[in-house]
């Protein structure tokens, strides 16, 4: 049965951790966006903010007013210097107690145009499919990669506990969307 926050028409894909899931609260939207290229997948090494010193796919809030899709588009140019026919693969709730829950819509492609450049807040990188970074990553990512990866649509939620600037993994739920 996925946990609060996800539809009940979810496949199990994976889950742990242990312990109750968090409280809900209130919601905000993010995006994170995921360029691949033959073997290779371009990630960003955040320079500031949430996820500091960690790789991740490019993006962040959604604007008010803004379709996810666009926040997606403007956040990629915005950090990366690139466009992309984005297809969107995935939601994760990223839940912290007493921090507002962050859902953020996943998107992938397989094509970009324009110039690979470096922003104030990534530095893009290029790895291989078959090296990817988890020990650098957020620690659920590792949970739902292989869906990315293999183009399955997916809803995933993580709990983190937070002690200072660090997030510990509590407890994650990782769903195959059946609809698609
Ligand atoms: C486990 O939680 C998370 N996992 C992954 N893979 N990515 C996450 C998680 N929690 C947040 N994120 C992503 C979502 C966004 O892409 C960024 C955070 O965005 P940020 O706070 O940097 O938003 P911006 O609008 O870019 O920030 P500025 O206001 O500084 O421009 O992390």
């Amino acid at each position: 049965m996925p946990p609060p926050g996800l539809s009940d028409d979810l496949q199990k894909f994976n889950a742990g951790g242990s312990g109750d899931w968090f409280p809900v609260a209130e919601i905000r939207y993010y995006t994170n966006v995921f360029i691949m290229y033959e073997d290779k997948i371009l990630l960003g090494y955040k320079k500031r903010g949430l996820g500091i010193h960690k790789y991740n796919g490019f993006g962040g809030k959604v604007e008010p007013d803004e379709s996810t899709l666009d926040a997606a588009l403007r956040e990629l140019k915005e950090e990366a210097g690139i466009t992309a026919p984005l297809i969107h693969a995935g939601t994760l709730l990223f839940v912290v107690p007493g921090q507002k829950w962050a859902h953020i819509d996943i998107f992938r492609a397989d094509e970009y145009t324009g110039t690979i450049t470096e922003s104030d807040e990534m530095r893009p990188e290029w790895f291989e499919k078959t090296n990817i970074p988890f020990d650098n990553m957020w620690d659920s990512d590792r949970h739902w990669f292989p869906l990315l990866l293999s183009n399955q649509r997916f809803s995933a939620r993580a709990d983190f506990d937070r002690e200072g600037e660090k997030y510990i993994q509590k407890k994650w739920w990782i769903g195959i969307d059946s609809k698609t």
